[in-house]
Order: C-alpha cells, then sequence, then structure tokens
C-alpha cells in the first residue's frame, strides 16, 4: 500500500501573494510603467492600466514559477524558508497551476488588449527568468544573474512596445540599463548573505570565486552601468530633469561602488558598504525612472 499523502489545507490568499514576490516586483513593474510613459505616443488610460496589469501578472507568474522550481533550495536558506513551498502551507501543484494560469493570461490579455511586439517580449521575459535563470543557470554558474538578470531588465521595452508597437533607442539603453545595474544591486546582497546560498549549494560568485573577486567584478560592471545611466541625456533623447539626476544619482552609485570594491569602511560606519549600495541600488532606479517621466511631463 502506498502511503498517504499528507493533504494541505487550501492555501490563503496572502500565500499566493507571496508566491509573486511582490516587493522586488513593485521596482520591475515601475520600470515597465516609466517605459510606458515615457514614450513619444499617448497611451488611452484604460489600455495603459492594462498593459501595467498585464506586466505585474506576468512578473508575478514568473515568481511563482521560480518558487514552484526552488523549493527545495528555497527551504534551506534563512531567508528563504518562510516562503508557502518551504513552509508547507501550499500544495506543489496549486503554485504550478497558479503560475502557468497567470503567465498565459497576462501573455493573451496583453496580444489581444495592446499589441503582439508587447506581449512576444512579456512572454520572453517570463521565460528567460523561469527557464534560462531559474532552470538553467542558477544552480550551474556564478554568470547566472549576469545572463538570467536580463529578464528584469525587459519591461521598460514592454512598456514602451505597449504604448508604441515597437522598439527604440531609448527603451533599449533602458534595457541595458537595468541589465548592467543587476549584478551590482545582487552582488552586494549576496556578500551579505553567502552562507545561506553556500548551504544551498548555489554557486552564487562571493561563494564560488570568493569576496575579492566579486568586489572587483561589482566596480568593473558600474562603469558599463553608468555609461547606459546616463547615454540618454546626450543622445538628445530626454531632457535635463533626468541628465541631472541620471548624473548626480550615478556618482553617487559609483562612489558606494567604489567604497565596496575597494573594501573602504569608516570605523565609525555602522552599516557595511555592500549593504548600503544594495539598498541604494533600489532607491537609484526608482529615482532614475521617475527623472525620466517627470521629463516627458514637466518640460
Ligand atoms: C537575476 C536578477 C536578480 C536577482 C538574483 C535579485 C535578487 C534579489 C534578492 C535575493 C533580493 C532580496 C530580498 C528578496 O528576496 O525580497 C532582492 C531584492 C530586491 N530586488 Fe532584486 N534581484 C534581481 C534583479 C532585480 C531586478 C531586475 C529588479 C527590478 C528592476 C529588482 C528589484 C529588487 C527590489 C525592489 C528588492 C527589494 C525587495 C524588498 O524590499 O524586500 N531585482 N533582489
Ligand atoms: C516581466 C517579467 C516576467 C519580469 C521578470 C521579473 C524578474 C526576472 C525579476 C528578477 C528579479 C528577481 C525576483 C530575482 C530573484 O532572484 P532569485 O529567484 O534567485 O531570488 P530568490 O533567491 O529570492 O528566489
Amino acid at each position: 500500500m502506498t502511503p498517504a499523502t499528507p493533504l494541505l489545507p487550501p492555501a490563503d490568499w496572502r500565500d499566493f501573494l507571496a508566491l509573486t514576490k511582490p516587493r522586488v516586483m513593485t521596482l520591475v513593474v515601475f520600470t515597465g510603467l516609466c517605459g510606458m510613459l515615457a514614450a513619444p505616443v499617448p497611451i488611452h488610460p484604460v489600455l495603459g492600466f492594462t498593459a501595467i496589469l498585464c506586466i505585474a501578472l506576468g512578473a508575478g507568474a514568473a515568481g511563482a514559477l521560480n518558487q514552484w522550481y526552488e523549493a527545495d533550495i528555497d527551504a534551506v536558506m534563512r531567508r528563504t524558508a518562510k516562503r508557502p513551498l518551504p513552509d508547507g502551507r501550499m500544495d506543489r501543484q496549486a503554485a504550478l497551476h497558479f503560475g502557468v494560469g497567470l503567465a498565459a493570461f497576462s501573455v493573451l490579455l496583453m496580444g489581444l488588449a495592446l499589441n503582439v511586439a508587447a506581449a512576444a517580449i512579456l512572454l520572453v521575459s517570463i521565460l528567460f527568468y523561469v527557464l534560462i535563470y531559474t532552470v538553467w543557470l542558477k544552480r550551474r554558474t556564478p554568470q547566472n544573474i549576469v545572463i538570467g538578470g536580463a529578464a528584469g531588465a525587459f519591461p521598460p521595452l514592454i512598456g514602451w512596445a505597449a504604448a508604441t508597437g515597437q522598439v527604440a533607442l531609448l527603451p533599449f539603453l533602458l534595457f541595458m540599463l537595468v541589465f548592467l545595474w543587476t549584478p551590482p544591486h545582487f552582488w552586494a546582497l549576496a556578500l551579505f548573505v553567502k552562507t545561506d546560498y553556500a548551504n544551498a549549494g548555489v554557486p552564487m560568485l562571493p561563494v564560488v570565486a570568493g569576496e575579492r573577486v566579486t568586489r572587483r567584478q561589482i566596480g568593473l560592471y558600474t562603469m558599463p552601468m553608468a555609461v547606459a545611466a546616463i547615454a540618454p541625456w546626450p543622445l538628445g533623447l530626454t531632457g535635463a530633469i533626468y541628465g541631472v539626476t541620471s548624473v548626480a544619482g550615478t556618482a553617487l552609485f559609483a562612489a558606494m561602488a567604489a567604497q565596496v570594491a575597494t573594501r573602504r569602511q569608516a570605523p565609525d560606519d555602522a552599516m557595511r558598504p555592500e549593504k548600503r549600495l544594495f539598498k541604494y541600488s533600489i532607491l537609484y532606479l526608482f529615482l532614475l525612472f521617475g527623472a525620466l517621466v517627470a521629463d516627458r511631463y514637466l518640460t
């Protein structure tokens, strides 16, 4: 006789929400919204709302499928052990159905209500995060987040494509900005949660190559990131609000990254430089994308 599988009570709506990684996705959705609002074509508010909803649902679906696939490693990391699957609050099948259903719904709705270009890029970003990052690269190489991180850089392109039906140089530069921002963002965090990844056997850079290499890589990626961040201004694609914000914001980012790269910490500094860089990395993208929209509507 096969042993009875313990039946889990139906998951709470809060567990389904947690499956979508709502906190991380706020910035993903914000960059998509700003990409849409920065486009030179006005979009009907109902269609604009629908496009952003599709990005949010698509990103949430990707987060759910990520958690469905990696419940085993989430269970051994302190930061993730309380997620609905490793904590036993949800059935794996329910998470899979939720993720696949939400992904299909978001892509179809984007295609029907907006256009095929936006739907296609949304589909590519979901597949990129789930298949290329989560299933293929994450457990295999410390370059996982460099390549797989492209998934999180697509939303500005999706937003722009939703409004215009095509892509252009400015959203491409925004894609490059988020793409090159991801390594410093993530490796700064990985420096202070290194043992979690080591315990789970995930080959993140500080675990595999050590702290020194990781610090240097953070500094290295910051340089092309700075170029992508500032370039839209001299290229005449944005105005002075974005220009000044990007120059000042990026200078601060570069100063913090240099501190991390050279491991300088003032004796009275309570917070480790990498922790400060990680926190600032999030504010930085909010600032630059916010300035992009302010530029479009205030100048
Ligand atoms: C492969 C690429 C990335 C990796 C591995 C990564 C990893 C992480 C991790 C592990 C956290 C810590 C806390 C948490 O799980 O909530 C975090 C926080 C965060 N990430 Fe990333 N991230 C990536 C890309 C991105 C992108 C593209 C965005 C948005 C554009 C983003 C936005 C955020 C935000 C807003 C937080 C803070 C969440 C909070 O307040 O709790 N991340 N990231
Ligand atoms: C529009 C669309 C589909 C966007 C996709 C959004 C996306 C790829 C976001 C990347 C950010 C993210 C949640 C990284 C977490 O990495 P992790 O899974 O290694 O983190 P974990 O250890 O917290 O699970």
